[in-house]
């Protein structure tokens, strides 16, 4: 059997795509088949009819590439997908990773979804997420077996039957990448006699070296905000940062979803792979329930941070479960030449496996896909994944970071507030609201010592990122300060009564010059340029009127803005130079006269000496 399965060709580094067949051909142990697609040659499809879809003949391609989907024309929304005879039950790549860019291939998840047989049937998703390497391909592939035979009780396979189905291997690399889902949406009858649609859904594994935090945040949210059953896949334990991560990857998802319900999310599985402790809590779901109570219990005396983690992730879900599994053999684990047959896999484990399966995919215990407390057919899901990546790909959700960069942010920001709250508090002590007028360069002294000072409090605070991370938020608070500087000098030029009178004067000033302008050009015949002065007088006056209103009532403040910039602008662009120039002569003049008055007054006297 092995050689027939091409086992021997196996390597721990070769994908197992193979797939395992439904019951029509050949059986091996325990009524199933046993043949890998290594082996076949795929039979030609015979041409099939339009609602024959659950009739894919199940053979596979063997290369890693999963071939191309038939590509339906635009709008295929509207129209049937009809199954096409090449088609292969295979693993279907609906979302793809691109530099660290998430891409929905909604060509592809059409062609799964919209298949006549079960576009309109409400869908059930079951996905599973976690850390990459932890056989989450493995067990979505015992998941496939039981869909194709869920009615018989030996489901889970031959001894000497290769896993096929989602892509899955040893060794320490990444393997599925994106978001996968398999080709074959299953038709299943509920109790209650409703058909419902599966869809079992693969991820890409969180925390591996080629993903930021973000990328892992986005598969996370995204299978977490599709499915209906979400496995969470944990190695040995749950860990305060599995809680922390999940916490963080559900808000994520919660953030993009337009509608917040309570319990946006519904059921959420917390399966933990190679269980150790059965001694204190027994393998399966009932152990798994008594560990999860109490890993999830909030206490008064806990630390907040602890308390908020596990009440969030209560106020997630509708339902939480935990299954302990135990760890499946050595061989499994550490064999490149396992290829998943059960014979190679511990009895304990396939026991438990036994029992976790129906547990999520059994026609009673099936959760129907609900948003916003409405059921989701398949070609609702469709719309659902267009509008949820698109969000994903958009930049108005913040960047999920890593616990150093989003504390060190804390650090550097708390930091930045106490220096600026520092410089605020001084400065208010010089030029506060209630206190005089200062001189600028007074005030510009001032603020030079007051902001070194705040900088170098900012400098002494103990913080993390490292010198260059601090820099920038160094710079970022010199700026600050210098911002709130010039906000202050405008409040403190304010409180200086010739500041304050500079628009008036200046819109006397421009009256009393169109006055003359308007009485000598009059006088002299030029009655156009007269009547010209007399406007801008005209217009002058109603401005000081209009200033002195606003001034007076705090109405239509806009408009004293305008005339004070224009009164600004005259004053320093026209009366100020001619002042200071004015200004600048008499006081020469002032100067040189007294300088002279005290040479007569020194020559006179030396005269006088000398007559003396
Ligand atoms: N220790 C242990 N190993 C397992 C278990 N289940 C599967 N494996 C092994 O884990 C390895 C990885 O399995 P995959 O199913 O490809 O893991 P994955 O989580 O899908 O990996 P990525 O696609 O890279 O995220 C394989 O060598 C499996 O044999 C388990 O329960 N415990």
């Amino acid at each position: 059997m092995a050689a027939e399965s091409g086992l021997e060709k196996r390597t721990h580094l070769e994908n197992n795509y193979n797939h395992t067949l439904d019951g029509k051909g050949s059986k091996g142990v325990n009524g199933f088949k046993d043949c890998t697609i290594s082996q076949r040659k795929a039979p030609k499809p015979e041409a099939k009819s339009a609602d024959d879809n659950d009739l894919f003949p199940r053979t596979m391609d063997l290369g890693k590439n999963i071939s191309p989907t038939p590509q339906p024309k635009e709008g295929s929304q509207e129209k049937d997908v009809k199954p096409v005879e090449e088609k292969v039950a295979r693993p279907i790549q609906i979302v793809q990773a691109n530099e660290h860019n998430f891409e929905l291939n909604a060509t592809a998840l059409e062609e799964v979804l919209l298949q006549k047989h079960v576009k309109d049937l409400n869908v059930v998703v079951v996905s599973v997420a976690g850390a990459f390497r932890k056989g989450k391909s493995f067990l979505l592939d015992f998941m496939l077996r039981y869909m194709h035979n869920r009615d018989k009780d030996s489901w889970i396979g031959g001894n000497d039957e290769p896993l096929t189905g989602f892509t899955w291997r040893g060794g320490c690399e990444r393997e599925t990448t994106g978001i996968q889902v398999w080709s074959e949406v299953f038709v299943v009858e509920k109790p209650d006699g409703n058909k419902v649609a599966v869809l079992l859904v693969d991820t890409q594994g969180a925390f591996d070296s080629q993903s930021t935090i973000k990328d892992s945040a986005t598969v996370f949210a995204l299978s977490t905000m599709t499915s209906s059953v979400q496995v969470y896949n944990l190695s040995s334990n749950i860990q305060e940062d599995d809680l922390q991560h999940l916490q963080l990857f559900t808000e994520y998802g919660r953030l993009a979803m337009e509608e917040v319900s309570e319990k946006p999310f519904q059921s959420l599985m917390f399966l933990i792979r190679d269980w150790c402790f059965p001694y204190e809590y027994c393998y399966g779901m009932k152990g798994g329930n008594e560990f999860l109570d109490k890993r999830l219990q909030v206490k008064h005396n806990q630390h907040e941070e602890l308390q908020n983690v596990r009440n969030h992730i209560q106020h997630c879900f509708s339902n939480i479960n935990c299954f302990l599994l135990p760890h499946p053999g050595l061989k499994v684990a550490t064999n490149p030449k396992f290829d998943g047959r059960l014979r190679d896999i511990n009895e304990e484990f396939k026991k438990e496996l036994a029992q976790l399966v129906p547990l999520l995919l059994a026609p009673s215990q099936l959760v129907e896909k609900e948003i916003g407390g409405n059921k989701v057919t398949c070609k609702d899901l469709l719309e659902y994944f267009k509008a949820y990546i698109k969000i994903y790909q958009g930049e108005e959700l913040p960047h999920p970071k890593t616990m150093l960069q989003a504390t060190a942010e804390a650090n550097n920001l708390t930091a930045v507030a106490g220096a600026k709250d520092l410089y605020s508090k001084k400065m208010e002590q010089v030029c506060g609201g209630d206190k005089p007028y200062v001189a600028p360069g007074d005030l510009k002294r001032c603020h030079e010592e007051i902001r070194d000072y705040s900088v170098s409090y900012f400098r002494s605070v103990k913080k993390m990122g490292g010198k260059e991370f601090c820099q920038r938020y160094q710079n970022q608070l010199e700026s600050e300060l210098e911002e709130t500087y010039t906000n202050l000098s405008k409040q403190n030029d304010g409180k200086n009564i010739f500041y304050a009178a500079r628009t008036p004067a200046t819109l006397f000033a421009v009256m009393f010059i169109t006055y003359v302008v308007s009485g000598v050009t009059g006088f002299i015949g030029l009655s156009t340029l007269a009547a010209l002065a007399n406007l801008v007088m005209g217009v002058t006056l109603l401005s000081l009127c209009a200033w002195g209103y606003v001034k007076y009532s705090g109405e239509f403040r806009e408009l004293g803005t305008i005339i004070d910039e224009v009164a600004e602008a005259l004053w320093v662009q026209v009366l100020k130079p001619v002042t200071e120039q004015y200004m600048g002569d008499n006081m020469r003049q002032t100067v040189m006269n007294s300088i002279r008055a005290s040479l007569t007054e020194q020559g006179s006297q030396q005269t006088r000496l000398k007559t003396d």
